[in-house]
């Protein structure tokens, strides 16, 4: 479950020359909970999951994630939270010197999982996400719906209890959307908490859900 109360976020904590990102945002998802989260360019969905993923602190307000507080919580404690989550960036993040396969492993790496494991289970998403000759490719050599379908497979291997995926189709033909769309239905079955940011107006009408949409900073709509 994630819980925020009267959010708020500037990227300049302290000064005022960087616009205010978010203001007085609350919500509520429950564990298993699947959300948009749309608004036009510059709403501050990307601050929103910036936060969420415990890369950036609020400004004001309480945020509460996987029944943590984060304000309250130690650096120790927050590197284990950070562990519970995948996160799909917009702009992939994938580490350009290390092959596919060690990019996916690596959030079952840092839980220390045995290596026959990590096998496995890398040869297997990279088997679903149609990837399966490209293990030892780098990343700078796959296009960028490949690129894009590694950086899938990394945010997810982990059975991550809360996913946040900023434009996880952007670079998908709509067959592989639909797949991923398919792939976050059963996540959340599993109890999987999931924020997905998009523009993509086609695949929402295909998987209609509930919505949170901000504007200018601030939560239009939460339904
Ligand atoms: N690193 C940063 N430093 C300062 N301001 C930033 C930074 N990143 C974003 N902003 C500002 O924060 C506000 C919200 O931006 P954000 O990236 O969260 O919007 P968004 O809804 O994700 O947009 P998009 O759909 O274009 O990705 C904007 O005014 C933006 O200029």
């Amino acid at each position: 479950m994630i819980r925020l109360r009267d959010v708020g976020f500037r990227y300049d904590a302290a000064g005022t020359s960087a616009p205010v990102a978010l203001r007085q945002i609350s919500f509520e998802v429950p564990q298993g909970g699947f959300r948009w989260l749309l608004g036009p360019s510059g709403a501050g969905k990307s601050s929103l999951l910036r936060l969420l993923a415990l890369t950036a602190r609020p400004t004001s307000g309480t945020l509460e994630i996987l029944g943590s507080s984060v304000a309250q919580a130690r650096r120790a404690a927050l590197a284990r939270l950070r562990r519970r989550i995948g996160v799909v960036h917009q702009d992939f993040r994938l580490l350009p010197d290390l092959p596919v396969f060690d990019n996916i492993a690596l959030p079952l790496r840092l839980q220390h999982r045995p290596e026959d494991d990590v096998r496995d289970e890398v040869h297997s998403i990279l088997d679903w996400v149609g990837l399966g000759s490209r293990a030892t490719a780098r990343p700078p050599q796959l296009s960028g719906g490949e690129q894009q379908r590694v950086a899938i497979a990394r945010a997810v291997i982990h059975r991550p209890a809360l996913l946040l995926a900023d434009e996880p189709t952007n670079a998908l033909d709509e067959y592989q959307a639909n797949r991923l769309m398919d792939l976050f239905r059963d996540l959340s079955g599993l109890g999987t908490t999931i924020l997905v940011a998009t523009h993509n107006d086609a695949l929402i009408r295909r998987y209609p859900a509930h919505e949170l949409e901000l504007a200018q900073g601030r939560l239009l709509r939460d339904g």
